[in-house]
């Protein structure tokens, strides 16, 4: 098949690794810089251009959008499904998963665990909002944050009211969660390709740190899932309509919740912690469910 891997460099190991893995089984499999591309949105005859060229038509895309390049990454996604080409995350389903807010909705709606949270711009009773997500230690996210900055627990009511108040005087949008204190400062992040877990590992926070981010000096080790955490990651990938994603769980005492599910999972902690092949995996998947039109939406979303 003819492949392409939207990504805006070709050097990082995820991409690196996704064409390597491509080009072993057999397929064409090309890196395209999502930024570079253009593309006539008004013709009748839909197409993708790349330095005063049309693209070919490609049997199905990857895309790895990061959260910096959203907007233009999902609308360059799209036209890649109007011109038939099957992409492995659809662009609706990029953009739902990269809104947080409306993520959690969805999946607070279908049943699925998540910590207790809040969402607020201007609260009005910044009390109430603390008291509502069960009170002290609590902890508060600034919703556009990476790599665990701009996670803060507050240990006491007042800390948590004025850490408000400090991101509210920034005009940023933010979520109070109730602290998952028996995480143990570890959170799962599972790999989902179609309906299935391909690979899973914990990441512990360094010592009293609570936050689990490799960034943050946290470690990966391979972890085993139970039914009931595979289930669930499945079951968000699924609602979210995401055939690859990273669903990070945290272990509560009332099992499994989801904190968030990232449309473009490296692949380089995971395959380290779990020795996975899982580029292989994701072309298997491709392999199985690339069609022409396959999108669901087809880019009319
Ligand atoms: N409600 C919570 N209870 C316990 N620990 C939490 C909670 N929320 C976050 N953490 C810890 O803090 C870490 C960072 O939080 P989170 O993943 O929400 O933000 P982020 O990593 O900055 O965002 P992104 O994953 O999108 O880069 C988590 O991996 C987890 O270990
Ligand atoms: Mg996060
Ligand atoms: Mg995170």
């Amino acid at each position: 098949m003819k492949i392409a891997i939207l990504s805006r460099n070709k050097k990082l190991y995820s991409t690196r690794r996704l064409k390597e893995a491509g080009e072993a089984r057999g397929h064409q499999v090309d890196v395209i810089d999502t930024l570079h591309c253009y593309m006539d949105i008004t013709s009748n005859h839909p197409a993708v251009r790349l330095k005063g060229q049309e693209l070919p038509a490609y049997d199905a895309i990857i895309p790895r959008i990061g959260a910096s390049i959203s907007f233009y990454g999902a609308a360059v996604v799209r036209q890649f499904e109007m011109t038939g080409s099957y992409s492995i995350n659809e662009s609706v389903a990029i953009s739902r998963s990269r809104d947080k807010l409306r993520s959690m909705q969805l999946l607070s709606r279908k049943g699925i665990g998540l910590p207790r949270t809040g969402f607020a711009n201007r609260p009005d009773n910044i009390k109430d909002l603390i008291k509502n997500v069960g009170g002290a230690p609590c902890v508060v996210k600034l919703l556009e944050g990476t790599q665990g900055i701009g996670v803060v627990l507050a240990e006491t009511t007042k800390t948590a009211e004025a850490i408000v108040e400090a991101f509210m005087g920034l005009q940023a949008n933010i979520l109070i969660q109730e602290f998952i204190k028996e995480a143990g400062g570890a959170d799962i992040r599972c790999f989902v390709v179609g309906d299935k877990v391909v690979a899973a590992m914990k990441r512990q926070g360094a010592e009293g740190e609570f936050r689990s981010n490799l960034h943050r000096g946290g470690t990966a080790v391979l972890v085993k899932l139970s039914k009931e955490e595979r289930a669930t990651a499945v079951a968000a990938a699924n609602i979210m309509g995401l055939n690859m994603c990273g669903v990070d769980i945290l272990r509560s005492s009332r099992g499994p919740v989801v904190m968030e599910v990232n449309s473009s999972p490296g692949l380089e902690g995971i395959e380290t912690a779990t020795k996975k092949d899982v580029a292989d995996l994701v072309f298997q998947f491709i392999e199985k469910n690339a069609k022409p039109y396959r999108t669901r939406t087809q880019g009319k979303g």
